[in-house]
């Protein structure tokens, strides 16, 4: 049996005392891109939230490349191999694409070295360095939120919503890239989303999570087609 990568276990977490996750499992394997499906306010981005560390887990276990990483702060997780894209806009928009992309980095010398693997995804953000991040277009901030956590160098990457309120050429170029990170880069994504297309386009596995928990999994191929998912998904 193949280790996963990133294994959650009955995870339940939310904020103060009050739950917003039940009990929720996951894997994800390397290089494999997994969706969460979900409507607002499922739950969603409380899971990523709780398994980078910003939200702490009330129960439950996650384990990341064999290690048992719980209760680990964000900065040890970002250490581990994990980047996170948020739903937020957490770029600094007065800054060039460039000096948001030093954040993500400690020297110069590391920032040379990965500049090239954030080039194999998104192209165009090389061809930006020097432009203001505030001038951007919707998607071209998306793409530079996920680069600077693409330079991190990371062996998963956990993307908040990422198609949402783009038009569909750059949604198709959302997946495009993320693939391209799997690939030719190795790396796994755990996505959630509410656009349901393009998660079944994206993913090679795809959960449904509806009030906090999984009600649904299976391999994306399998499960695309079906009504079933609609329905879950359905207003
Ligand atoms: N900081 C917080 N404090 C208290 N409750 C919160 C906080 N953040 C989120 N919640 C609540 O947790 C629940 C799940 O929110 P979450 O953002 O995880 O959902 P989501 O599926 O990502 O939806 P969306 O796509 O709308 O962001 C919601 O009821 C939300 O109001």
């Amino acid at each position: 049996m193949i280790t996963p990568l990133l294994a959650i276990k009955a995870l339940t977490s939310g904020y103060g005392s009050a739950a917003v996750l039940h009990e929720v499992s996951l894997n994800v394997n390397k290089a494999e891109i997994v969706a969460v499906l979900g409507k607002n306010g499922m739950g969603k981005s409380t899971l990523l939230k709780t398994i980078m560390g910003f939200v702490r887990p009330l129960s439950g276990q996650i384990t990341f490349a064999g290690k048992e990483v719980t209760r680990a702060a964000p900065n040890v997780m970002a250490r581990a191999g994990l980047a996170h894209a948020p739903q937020e806009h957490t770029l600094f928009q007065d800054l060039t694409v460039e000096d948001n992309l030093r954040v993500g980095v400690i020297s110069d010398r590391v920032f040379r070295q990965r500049l090239p693997e954030v080039e194999v995804v998104f192209p165009r953000m090389i061809e930006r360095l020097g432009q203001r991040a505030g001038t951007l277009s919707g998607g071209e901030q998306k793409m530079l939120l996920m680069s600077r956590a693409l330079i991190a160098h990371p062996q998963i990457m956990l993307v908040d919503e990422i198609s949402e309120g783009l038009q569909p050429t750059m949604v198709h170029r959302m997946g495009e890239a993320l693939t391209r990170a799997r690939d030719e880069l190795g790396i796994a994504v755990l996505l959630v989303e509410q656009h349901l297309d393009f998660a079944l386009s994206v993913s090679d596995r795809v959960a449904i999570m509806k009030l906090g928990e999984i009600v649904e999994e299976g391999a994306s191929r399998e499960l695309a087609g079906g009504g079933r998912l609609v329905a879950h998904l359905a207003v």
